[in-house]
């Protein structure tokens, strides 16, 4: 069947960065060279070593493993491709398919609920058939103020959703919109009566936003004895229609098909975060409208351009690959990224929309497609829904998958549109759906539909989808399709890095670990390392980088050498690794566009991140390993604090963090001062400098990319600097550590 009836023009074209790979591979080739004699001068000096030989072996390891993350990265720098797309090219409106947009809430504190509903807007007023489109939230917190906001919502929508289509707004997150810097007001085109109208919408808009307020503020005043807590609630599914009379008449506007579900919890039952969320929404969704595709998108990632549904279809209806297609990426990226951003939050290196050089989940599509990210992707529900329902197995194994619901089976097999909604006993069906309790004693979260074995159940899923053979495509036009919040905090950057990694350190801790189970599922290679690369970050890059901060600066002030003289041929070998490791990087930031500076940040952040949180969420991943800690799931704060902002802003550290966070830093950066001023006075005493060379130049390195530290240690004086307190507390852990280490070191030198 496939490929018999070409398309007289394509829906897509996908263009090889042949220009990148012959950079990527000729880097590649010569890195990698260098690293193997790296390699073999470790080992074959093992035996002949007359100094001491832990920290050798410390370093020797720590550069291993490096080496090794190095080369299961290469698999993504392949190759790279990037996609354009032609929805023009799509078949008429009838023809394409029903979407069910899926938006997760939890807590109405962190995530304003006028946020929300912007985001929910926005995706009611995609540019798509509104009877084929169906819009869900769930609300984790199960909080009567996000319900009411839904029924604000629905309401300013009967005047938005029409605004929209009649000037064809391009910008349909009302927040956005409203917000004033909009291609959409510069347009030669608009008319009088479009401003008219938009000061009208605008004020409904205000009406809309103080309704909220307005809610809360009395839910604040009355709401002390609450029946229900975030934790501890019933289950609430309410399809949201109603017509007040002074708003367009309903047959006038077409609505989409608007749900609020919040799934019943208990204290009892683990409700698995965000990837349950989703379960309890795609069996919800399956009762009232069973779409055959889903985007998923988090409460803060809104629709940023109404074009997205089309433009992922154009890869659905693909004859040639859509029958293996899972889903369509796109990039998650934030509309409130300063210029210079300290934290990375934009997290570049994955997302960022470069013509000349493509970035990570480029080159995971040019091997089977980009990891799932968690937001902003149209996946097929056939994809998450089979795989564990293979065709002709009896129904009594479908209902030990899936549970025993005759309704949500009776979905799985009948693809089409199944609207229940108008059928009386739907609701009550619906909240049985969303009960704690339905998913007892099935697969839901083991093998079926969203996992719940990770805290990062995006990775996850999305690698078990690959694993079953489904591939994906990543789509990154340059307006972006979906904006988010961003971190603007040091603290909430680490938080989220933790969970992060301690997700990715469960997958890497169990038998799913991806260079075991990838080859299982006869995954190919690359892919397999690239999904190796990723789960391996938090314990590789933390027990390496904790090694290089500490162990040859010890050695340097006890003045042991771990790196050849400045006069062995070997010299040059660490001097180009290490070069060019960093002239790499600053290579693709520079052709990215990005001043010197974003180097500094991404290196930074980098070790900042591989000392702290890295290393947080690996022994987290450990410790449930181990049986003595259960998963949580903190969420990221999406409220901007002003301080906080104006200092990310001007690209300033906040170090008002954990201490848990910020004494690491502090100690490391303590460590490495006091052995280079240490170090050089006894190398100048001694006259020794040819062997501690390396060393020497290691801890300059440190300390000049993370100057910010000691500077906010001994000069700042604003509130993000990092207190007191922390600094003496570092200083005792450095002491300890660098007196017991020299102990350590002269027992050992004396027992060779
Ligand atoms: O118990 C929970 C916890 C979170 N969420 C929702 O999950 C989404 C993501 O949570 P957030 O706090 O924003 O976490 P981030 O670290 O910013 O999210 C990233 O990382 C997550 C995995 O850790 C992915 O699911 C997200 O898509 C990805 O953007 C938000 O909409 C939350 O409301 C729930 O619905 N229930
Ligand atoms: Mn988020």
């Amino acid at each position: 069947m496939e490929n018999s009836l070409p398309l007289p023009l394509p829906l897509h074209t996908c263009h090889v960065h042949s220009f990148s790979i012959l950079v990527n591979r000729s880097h590649a080739l010569l890195h990698f060279t260098a690293l193997a004699s790296l390699i073999f001068y470790r080992a074959s000096f093992l035996f002949t070593r007359t100094n001491p030989i832990l920290p050798w072996l410390l370093v020797f390891a720590a550069e291993f493993l490096l080496s090794l993350m190095w080369t299961l990265g290469q698999a993504y720098r392949w190759r790279l491709v990037s996609r354009t797309v032609y929805p023009e090219r799509l078949p008429s409106d009838d023809k394409l398919p029903g979407i069910d947009v899926f938006i997760c809430t939890v807590d109405p504190d962190k995530e304003p609920t006028v946020d929300v509903m912007n985001t929910v807007l926005s995706a009611m007023a995609l540019d798509y058939p509104p009877e084929k489109l169906h819009v869900y939230l769930s609300d984790d917190g199960g909080s009567p103020i996000t319900l009411q906001g839904m029924k604000e919502a629905w309401r300013f929508a009967l005047w938005w959703l029409p605004f929209c289509r009649r000037y064809d707004v391009k910008t349909r997150c009302p927040k956005a919109f409203f917000g004033g810097s909009d291609e959409d007001l510069h347009q030669d085109l608009r008319s009088p009566e479009f401003f008219k109208e938009r000061k009208n919408i605008k004020e409904k808009y205000e009406n809309f936003k103080e309704a909220i307020i307005r809610a809360k503020e009395d839910s604040n005043l009355y709401g002390n004895a609450k029946s229900s807590t975030p934790r501890d609630h019933p289950s609430v599914v309410e399809v949201i229609e109603e017509h007040p009379e002074d708003s367009p008449q309903e047959n006038q506007v077409k609505m989409p098909l608007l749900v609020y579900v919040a799934r019943e919890k208990r204290p009892s039952h683990p409700h698995h975060f965000k990837a349950g969320a989703l379960n309890v929404l795609l069996r919800v969704s399956a009762l009232l409208s069973n779409s055959p595709y889903l985007l998923v998108l988090d409460c803060d990632m809104y629709c940023n351009d109404p074009t997205s549904a089309r433009q992922a279809m154009c890869f659905h209806f693909d004859p040639t690959f859509s029958s293996s297609l899972g889903f369509v990426q796109f990039p998650q990226r934030f509309h409130n990224n300063s210029q210079k951003d300290v934290y990375d939050s934009e997290i570049r290196y994955i997302f960022s929309f470069i013509p000349l050089i493509q970035m990570a989940w480029n080159g995971f599509d040019g091997l089977r497609g980009p990891i799932l990210s968690g937001s902003n992707f149209y996946i097929k529900r056939k994809a998450l829904c089979s795989g564990s329902r293979p065709e002709g197995i009896n129904l009594e194994e479908v209902k030990s998958t899936f549970g025993p619901s005759n309704e949500f089976i009776k979905s799985l097999q009948d693809h089409k549109h199944n609207l229940m909604i108008n059928e009386r006993n739907s609701m009550e069906v619906a909240k049985v759906l969303a009960s704690c309790a339905y998913e007892d004693e099935t697969k839901w979260g083991e093998k079926a539909c969203f996992l719940y074995h990770s805290l990062v159940e995006d990775v996850f899923t999305g690698f078990t989808l690959h694993c079953k053979g489904w591939r994906s495509v990543y789509l990154n036009p340059r307006r972006p399709q979906f904006l988010g919040t961003g971190i603007t905090s040091l603290n909430d950057r680490l938080v989220q890095g933790t969970r992060w990694a301690a997700g990715c350190a469960e997958i890497c801790f169990s038998r799913f670990s991806p260079l075991i189970y990838g080859p299982q599922q006869r995954m190919s290679l690359l892919q397999t390392m690239g999904y190796a690369e990723v789960t391996f970050i938090p314990l590789l890059y933390s027990t390496s980088v904790w090694c290089f901060a500490t162990i040859p600066q010890l050695c340097l002030l006890n003045g042991i050498p771990l790196y050849p003289e400045v006069s062995s041929p070997y010299f040059s070998v660490f001097l180009f690794i290490f070069l060019s490791a960093l002239f790499k990087h600053l290579y693709e930031v520079l052709t990215d566009g990005r001043p010197i500076r974003t180097w500094r940040n991404e290196q930074r952040i980098w070790m900042i991140q591989s000392v702290t949180c890295q290393l947080y969420g690996t022994l987290d991943a450990v410790m449930k390993l181990l049986g003595l800690r259960e998963a949580s799931f903190m969420p990221t704060n999406k409220v901007m604090d002003g301080e906080q902002m104006t200092r990310y802003e001007k690209g300033v550290i906040d170090f008002q963090a954990s201490t848990m966070f910020v004494a690491p830093l502090a100690t490391i950066a303590i460590v490495n001062v006091a052995s280079l001023v240490g170090g050089i006075i006894r190398m100048v005493i001694v006259g020794d400098w040819r062997r501690m060379l390396g060393q020497v130049l290691l801890s300059c390195y440190i300390l000049v990319m993370n100057y910010a530290i000691i500077e906010a240690m001994v000069i700042r004086k604003d509130k993000g600097r990092i207190p007191l307190n922390v600094t003496l507390l570092s200083v005792a852990f450095s002491v300890i550590f660098l007196s017991f280490g020299s102990i350590i070191l002269i027992m050992s030198e004396m027992a060779f």
